[in-house]
């Protein structure tokens, strides 16, 4: 069987972000990516100099240890990277969702995967203009077909300045059909330097205001609650 390049697995925890906040899982966090955000606040299973750090696992391995943190009970798995979507995930999900697991998948929009339709949310996070990266729509729009029959499918967005702001409306626009939720972008991502929790939350302040004052009402806006709870630490 072949293997995946997994960077860490590790929970349960609580899912920080989005739509799942506060739900308790265990993430599977994929090595690799063809994105190369200025920001990206997991460049251990991102950048080649770490590529040695990535296990191979089969897809067998993986759902062991699944099992072995959750302790058999089924909760809700989050594929997270990199971009999780560049391997084949799908066996895995049809393998934990015959024993009751649920699944989530965190990917940028870049390539779009059969098992997408099988996952039950679909997080599709595209990247604003102070990522550096620029979203390819029609990758994008075969993305959202390829998750047509998921559980449900959102956007989150994250948003460091006045630019990603307003990009954001252009993309709610786009996609008026579609759950957005916003995240303050957090510009320290060093696991070995604190947090600056006041900053923090003044970011979270600043947007909220932002957003109510313009009247966005069609949005949530949400902190990385495990950003809050444990810093930049690595396995949370
Ligand atoms: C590390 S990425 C992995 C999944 C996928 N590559 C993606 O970007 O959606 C998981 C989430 O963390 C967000 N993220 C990455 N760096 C961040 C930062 N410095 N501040 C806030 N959110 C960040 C991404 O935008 C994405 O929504
Ligand atoms: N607790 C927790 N929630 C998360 N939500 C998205 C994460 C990610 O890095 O993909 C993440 C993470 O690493 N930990
Ligand atoms: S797409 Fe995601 S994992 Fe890849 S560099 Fe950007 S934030 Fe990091
Ligand atoms: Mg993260």
């Amino acid at each position: 069987m072949s293997s995946l390049r997994i960077s860490e697995i590790f929970g349960p925890t609580i899912q920080g972000e989005g739509i799942l906040i506060g739900e308790p899982t265990v993430f599977v966090r994929a090595g690799g990516c063809d994105y190369r955000c200025s920001w990206c606040d997991t460049p251990h299973a991102v950048d080649s100099e770490h590529r040695s750090s990535w296990t191979p696992m089969t897809t067998f391995d993986i759902w062991d240890e699944i099992q072995r943190l959750s302790d058999g009970q089924p909760l809700t798995v989050s594929l997270s990277g990199g971009n999780p979507a560049i391997q084949d995930f799908g066996p895995l999900i049809a393998l934990g969702r015959a024993q009751g697991y649920r699944f989530a998948c965190e990917t940028q929009g870049s390539i779009a995967r059969g098992w997408f339709n099988v996952l039950d949310t679909l997080v599709l996070s595209p990247k604003p203009p102070s990522s550096g990266e620029r979203p390819d729509w029609e990758a994008f729009d075969a993305c959202l077909r390829a998750g047509a029959n998921a559980g449900r499918t959102i956007l989150k967005i994250v948003i460091f300045d006045d630019e990603d702001y307003n990009w954001a409306k252009t993309v709610q626009a786009r996609f008026p059909g579609l759950p957005l939720f916003l995240q303050p972008g957090n510009p320290e991502i060093d696991p070995a330097q604190p947090v600056d929790l006041p900053a923090m939350a003044d970011r979270l302040r600043l947007l909220t205001e932002r957003a109510m004052r313009d009247g966005w009402f069609s949005v949530r806006i949400l902190p990385q609650l495990h950003v809050f709870i444990w810093g930049n630490q690595r396995g949370v």
